[in-house]
């Protein structure tokens, strides 16, 4: 075997040794994280009962931007970038991109601020279902370049 594949064998156990050797601080093992994965999508709406243009039928390049923390894995990853883009493009960004906002939404005023409620819970329950340490912390919607929202956990009451 030569000494490359033997390392590489090896780094598992060498890298466990010593995070249980390290003071408790330093034990990234459990540590809560937070990572950040970011969406576009293209959508049609128009706000009712709103004075002014946004009341006409128009379109948006939206920028949906996903906090989501977990605790640390034994390889020190919290939650998979690429399974946070497979849970965000099935439950929210696929089902809104290229539609009318105003026909695919539950009820509601399409604001932004509505949205972003409805994407919280969406993302939150799919997060738990597949992992139940997993949380959505933060979201922040662009709905033009220059104007965005965005909701925290804790405004969400949770
Ligand atoms: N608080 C909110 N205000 C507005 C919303 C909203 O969802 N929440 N939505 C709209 C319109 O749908 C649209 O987004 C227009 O937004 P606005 O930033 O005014 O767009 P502009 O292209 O005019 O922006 P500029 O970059 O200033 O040209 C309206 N308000
Ligand atoms: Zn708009």
């Amino acid at each position: 075997m030569s000494e490359k594949v033997s390392q590489d064998f090896a780094a598992p156990f060498v890298f466990k040794q010593a995070q249980e050797s390290a003071p408790s601080s330093l034990r990234y093992h459990l540590r809560r994280v937070t990572i950040t994965k970011e969406f576009t999508f293209d959508a049609a709406h128009h706000l009712y009962a709103y004075q002014g243009k946004c009341a006409n039928l128009h379109g948006h390049t939206y920028r949906l931007i996903v906090s989501v923390s977990d605790v640390l894995d034994e390889i020190g990853l919290a939650i998979d970038f690429g399974d946070v883009k497979t849970l965000v493009k099935t439950h929210v960004v696929d089902r809104l991109d290229h539609t009318y906002l105003n026909e695919v939404l539950p009820p509601m005023n399409t604001t932004a601020e509505n949205m972003i409620v409805w994407m919280f819970e969406e993302i939150e329950q799919a997060l738990h279902a597949f992992r139940d340490t997993a949380r959505v912390e933060r979201l922040t919607l662009y709905e033009t370049p220059t104007s965005s929202v965005e909701i925290t956990r804790q405004e969400m009451g949770l």
